[in-house]
């Protein structure tokens, strides 16, 4: 049985202070991560860091650190003492436990400890003669192996790891990067941009805006739902979820419908960015794509983004809806995302949406709302909810 499993991790650019932070932040995000697993032990030596699973199962250990950012890959290991009789052993044996079962392989071995009596090259020969000889239908192939079997020979032990593990998900860990405030709806795309902020390393919360009574329960129970998925990757979410069917109103009586949307979105921002700057984050991120939709011109974007000075990310800029698709797919929120609830913005949708609306115009048909009063009624009625990894497992299990 493999005890072991070895996490390896990535940017190579990150060096001094950097790597160090970078290196416990992902300590730190493992730990987390692995909680539901007692017993679990975390550490880091060498430049990489070892799980020992102490009776916990490899698969879902393994499944849970491939959603931990920061990881590039993930390898089953075991670690013996440095003896040449029991690292035959268990060479053979990781060799054996490898499904599907390799055709060729090579042994990669790395004498640390310079006391050992072999060296690098006569273990690869030691440790490759005794797994042929033991195994049927196997060969040697140095340049293209199926299998590359790592042995490193140090002080505390011997290492032993297939070479070609499980690709963990990149990127730098979760909070490495500061705090962003995502804009989440319940589409298909704000859930895929927070994904893509997190893997650059923003620890994130997230704002949605609802239109109760026009918006139903089911509709925002659906965004809490796409934040707890996110959870996976992100950790605890804090959820901000802001009435805003008094702004709407008015927008409504006041304005004309062509810039309903532009004027809602405009609010929406600088909601946002006070919510931003209250709870320290630093930037905004939100689902827009260019050009996909009315709202997601340039020029849309011009008129929106006048209202505030603060950073707005749009990891998705550059992608296509079928991209955007597939990512959604990939992290689990797809399926919850196309469920058929409406949002605040299709209730109230006009019917002629103006395009490419201008930045002037917008403020002033804006001038005829009390704009600072909205918002702070906004802010002040903005509930709290603390979306938290093991939620849904508690839910599970007060079922029983
Ligand atoms: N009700 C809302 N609450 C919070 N943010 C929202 C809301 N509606 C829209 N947004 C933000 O504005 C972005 C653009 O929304 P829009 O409806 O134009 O596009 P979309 O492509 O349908 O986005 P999504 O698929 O994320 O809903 C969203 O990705 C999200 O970041």
């Amino acid at each position: 049985m493999n005890d072991l499993i070895l996490v390896r991790y990535g940017e190579l650019a990150l060096k001094g202070k950097n790597r160090s932070e970078f290196e416990n932040r992902l300590v730190r995000n493992i730990r987390e991560k692995l909680k539901p697993f007692p017993g679990v032990r975390v550490t880091k030596t060498y430049g990489r860091v070892f799980v020992e699973l102490n009776g916990q199962p490899m698969d879902d250990v393994t499944q849970a650190l491939t959603e931990v950012f920061g990881v590039i890959d993930i390898s089953p290991a075991r670690r013996v003492e440095s003896d040449i009789n029991r690292i035959r052993e268990a060479a053979l044996q990781l060799v054996q436990e490898v499904h599907p079962r390799p055709r060729t392989f090579k042994v990669i071995a790395k004498r640390a400890r310079k006391d050992f009596p072999h060296t690098s090259q006569e273990l690869n020969h030691l440790l490759g003669s005794h797994i042929l000889k033991n195994t049927e239908g196997l060969q040697v192939d140095v340049h293209h192996p199926e299998l590359a079997l790592r042995v490193e020979v140090r002080q505390e032990g011997t290492y032993l790891y297939n070479g070609s593990g499980l690709p963990g998900p990149g990127g730098l860990p979760v909070g490495s990067s500061g705090r962003v405030m995502l804009m989440l709806s319940g589409g298909i795309d704000s859930p895929v941009a927070a994904y893509l902020a997190l893997k650059r390393g923003a620890a994130l919360e997230a704002v949605h805006f609802h239109s109760y009574p026009f918006t139903s329960e089911r509709a925002r129970k659906k965004v809490e739902d796409l934040g707890q998925i996110l959870t996976r990757y992100a950790g605890k979410i804090k959820l901000h979820v802001v009435p805003l069917t008094e702004i709407q109103t008015q927008i409504r009586e006041q304005c004309p419908s062509s810039y309903m949307i532009t004027i809602m979105r405009r609010f929406m921002m600088r909601i946002t960015e006070k919510l931003a700057r209250k709870n320290g984050a630093l930037a905004m991120v939100t689902g827009e794509s260019l050009g996909q939709v009315a709202s997601q011109t340039l020029e849309s974007m011009n008129a929106i983004n006048d209202v505030t000075r603060m950073p707005v990310l749009r990891p998705l800029v550059g992608m296509d809806k079928q991209e955007i698709m597939e990512v959604s797919r990939k992290i689990g929120t797809y399926e919850t995302s196309i469920l058929p609830y409406e949002d605040c913005c299709t209730v109230f949708q006009p019917k002629n949406p103006v395009t490419r609306p201008g930045v002037e115009r917008a403020r002033e048909l804006e001038a005829r709302l009390d704009v600072e009063k909205l918002v702070t009624a906004a802010v002040e009625g903005t509930e709290r909810v603390e979306l938290t990894p093991d939620r849904q497992e508690e839910e599970f299990s007060s079922l029983f």
